[in-house]
């Protein structure tokens, strides 16, 4: 069987759910297919559980601060409200009702299953072909990326969509990854009492940011008590049946209750039948242009496009992809501001490019830096205010090119920052700027004067 319809959008992520209601809403004749749960990874397993829990783990780590600064407090923590305040507030259970319904109310025909391409303009799913006289686009997203350890097999290792489905916590639990997901997973759980290790392969924490970042991150956690181990990746893991043990490449073991896998996400290409349309299915990613055209009729967006796997990133271009598909204009794909936020605490933010990035890149570098306890809000704040911002400057040019926020607000404070990249602010200009007093903001103009 087959049927004609305008637009189909494979996968409902973030992305895909974003461009098959707003072109439905522009009068187009849409197909949205999806698998899984309308909404994607986001809502259900990654941005919005995590976040609750980070909530709820920094309420613990602020109470444990006002020892000395304002009374005393203790606290008991409980993870029975954190895991139903996901499952009832955030997912519904993990059901997607309400997205399917709003998607629906915004004209889109919903099919529920696993699409395929079937050549060009055209998806196969259950049976059913639909032909796109429109175009395609392809918003399949990404899924947690489990190595090849030896022995990793079989075992009841978890990745995020577990972690944020337990209901009662592990006495303790290895982390394998020092990225975003595990830093927010590591925190959140060692601040209600896991004991946990973390293992991370390079050098060091979040090592595709400023070396800062990852020395801060590192010092942190360990003074929460959580075994950070850098330098060495796993080698082998072992499940007896009650506990997991990890031999690390430098022959040490760990071993925990639980192992949480987080080392990053991969596409499976192959599965949605790119090679239907001429793409290679053993790509990382589909290869787009700058307005996410993967081909004639054929556009991606979001982590299956290969630019960032933010939410962030997915609204964006599917920005992009919508005003492509309705034929109007409008600027190309710019990531030089892309900015992103590990919500551990104290929060990481990074906008443009790193120093090591900009240097690589061949730019005539400068680089300024203030540290948020100097500051006088950073100061005043005093429990909980470790930080500090960096910026990195084009000398040539005379604007920022990248920067870093990291402190107790640093992923709001990583605002004007990206403002000043994305807008090719002048440094010069951005001197002579007024910083409210006291703001940790401030310390923009601090690490301005080192330029
Ligand atoms: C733990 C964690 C925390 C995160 N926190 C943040 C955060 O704080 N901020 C942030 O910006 N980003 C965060 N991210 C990243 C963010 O979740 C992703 O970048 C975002 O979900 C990507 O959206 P997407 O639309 O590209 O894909 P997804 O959200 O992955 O959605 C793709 C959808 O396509 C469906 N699908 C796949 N194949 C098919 C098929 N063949 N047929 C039908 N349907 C299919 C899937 O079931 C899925 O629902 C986090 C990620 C993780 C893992
Ligand atoms: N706050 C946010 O915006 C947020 C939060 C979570 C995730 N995300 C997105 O999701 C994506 C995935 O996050 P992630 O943290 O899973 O991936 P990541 O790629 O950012 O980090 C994974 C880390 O695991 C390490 N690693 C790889 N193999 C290993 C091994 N065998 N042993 C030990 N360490 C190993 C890597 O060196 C890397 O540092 C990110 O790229 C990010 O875009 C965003």
């Amino acid at each position: 069987m087959s049927e004609q319809v305008d637009v189909v959008v494979l996968g409902l992520g973030v992305g895909g759910e974003h461009v098959a209601g707003t072109l439905a809403e522009n009068g187009l004749n849409v197909v949205g297919i999806e698998g899984r749960l309308v909404g994607g990874e986001c809502p259900y397993y990654a941005c919005v559980p995590t976040k609750m829990i980070v909530r709820a783990a920094d309420l613990l780590a602020e109470t444990r601060r006002v020892d000395g600064m304002a009374g005393h407090a203790e606290v008991t923590p409980d993870w029975a409200p954190v895991a139903a305040r996901i499952r009832d507030e955030a997912t519904d259970d993990w059901n997607d009702q309400v997205a399917v319904d709003r998607l629906v109310g915004k004209g889109v025909t919903f099919v529920r299953g696993w699409g395929r391409l079937a050549g060009p303009g055209r998806v196969e799913v259950d049976g059913t072909v639909y032909e796109a006289n429109r175009g395609v686009v392809i918003g399949t997203g990404s899924a947690p990326f489990v190595p090849p350890i030896d022995g990793i097999e079989g075992t009841p290792y978890w990745t995020n969509r577990d972690a944020v489905q337990v209901k009662e916590l592990p006495e303790s639990m290895i982390v394998l990854g020092g990225g975003p997901v595990g830093l927010e997973l590591t925190q959140g759980f060692a601040r209600f009492g896991v004991r946990v290790t973390i293992v991370e392969m390079a050098e060091r924490l979040l090592h595709n940011e400023e070396p800062e970042s990852g020395e801060l991150a590192a010092r942190i956690l360990e003074s929460e008590g959580v075994d950070v181990r850098v330098g060495s990746g796993a080698r082998s893991v072992r499940h007896d049946g009650e506990r997991f043990t990890v031999t690390l490449a430098d022959g040490s073991d760990v071993s925990a209750e639980r192992l949480l896998v987080a080392v990053g996400r991969y596409c499976d290409l192959g599965a949605i039948g790119v090679d239907a349309v001429g793409l290679d299915p053993s790509a990382k990613f589909v290869e787009v242009d700058d307005h996410l055209r993967a081909g004639d009729g054929l556009w991606a967006v979001g982590d299956v496009a290969g630019h960032g796997a933010f939410t962030h990133m997915a609204m964006y271009q599917g920005d992009i992809v919508i005003r492509d598909v309705l034929g109007q204009d409008g600027p190309a794909a710019d990531y030089r501001a892309l900015p992103r936020v590990t919500f551990m605490d104290p929060e990481i933010g990074g906008v443009g490019l790193t120093e090591a990035q900009a240097r690589d890149a061949g730019l005539a570098v400068r680089t300024g830096s203030t540290q948020v306890p100097s500051t006088s809000r950073g100061w005043i704040h005093k429990a909980g205010n470790d930080g500090f911002i960096k910026l990195v400057a084009d000398t040539d040019q005379g604007v920022l090119v990248g920067a870093t926020s990291a402190g107790p607000t640093g992923g709001e404070v990583l605002g004007a920052l990206a403002v000043a990249v994305h807008g090719r602010v002048p440094v010069e200009q951005l001197k002579h700027m007024i910083y409210a007093y006291p703001t940790i903001h401030r310390g923009i103009g601090d690490a301005l004067r080192e330029l």
